[in-house]
């Protein structure tokens, strides 16, 4: 069975339009990452938890909910980074946790340079955010780092995804949901989501741009 939930929102299909077109600069494409990844965090999120409680309105109590869970944000640098800057405005007690992985060129093979979890993680879900999920060698690298840190519920949150990238994290990571805007035909020759929009990192921090 495949875990993935591609988006039908109007507005994220709208959005995405935006965010694929070549002409699209890397201002208005990070504000477009950032609201994207609200859209479908508002989405992954719709099972969580909740609590009830009283809260005191200028007229009185008030029954009222919050999150049960203790949320984590795990960004896979750098272009994860967009997205948690964005989902931090809606769930702003969240924990950030930086897991820094580049896919070499030739091999497209993960590697790993940075990681930043807590001594003791705490958390009770983490939400791991990744605009392109090509091949899904970062995706399951950064999965399988939480596992070993004890993570137990997991969900992926994406913008663009590949079919093959799907099969990826469905086959080695069974039990992630994955919440993506859109699923894309493939992967090209050289590894990129086609149509997709190229390189997210570059378009959102302009070092593509000579
Ligand atoms: O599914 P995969 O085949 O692993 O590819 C997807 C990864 O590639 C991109 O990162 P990139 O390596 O370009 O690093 P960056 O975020 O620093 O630009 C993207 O942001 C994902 O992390
Ligand atoms: O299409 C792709 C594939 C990997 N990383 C990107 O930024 N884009
Ligand atoms: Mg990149």
């Amino acid at each position: 069975m495949s875990l993935v939930f591609p988006s039908s929102h109007p507005i994220v299909l709208h959005l995405i339009a935006n965010l694929r077109d070549a002409r699209t600069r890397p201002p208005e494409f990070r504000r477009l990452v950032r609201t994207l990844a609200m859209l479908l965090a508002q989405e992954a999120t719709l099972d969580l938890p909740t609590r009830p409680l009283e809260v005191p309105t200028p007229l009185g109590p008030s029954p009222a909910w919050n999150l049960a869970d203790t949320i984590g944000i795990v960004p896979i640098l750098r272009a994860g980074l967009g997205m948690a800057e964005g989902i931090l405005d809606l769930i702003p007690d969240a924990q950030v946790w930086h897991v820094g992985v580049y896919r070499d060129e030739q091999t497209l093979q993960p590697m790993e340079y940075y990681k930043k979890l807590p001594a003791n993680p705490k958390i009770t879900i983490a939400l791991v955010v990744d605009p392109m999920l090509a091949t899904g060698g970062s995706a399951v690298h950064a999965c399988t780092v939480l596992k070993a840190a004890g993570v137990t519920r997991m969900k992926l949150i994406s913008l663009i995804a590949a079919p093959e990238g799907i099969a990826h994290m469905n086959e080695a990571m069974p039990d992630v949901p994955i919440h993506v805007g859109v699923v894309d035909d493939h992967l090209n020759e050289v590894g990129y989501i086609y149509p997709g929009l190229g390189d997210a990192g570059d378009r959102q921090f302009a070092t593509a741009l000579d």
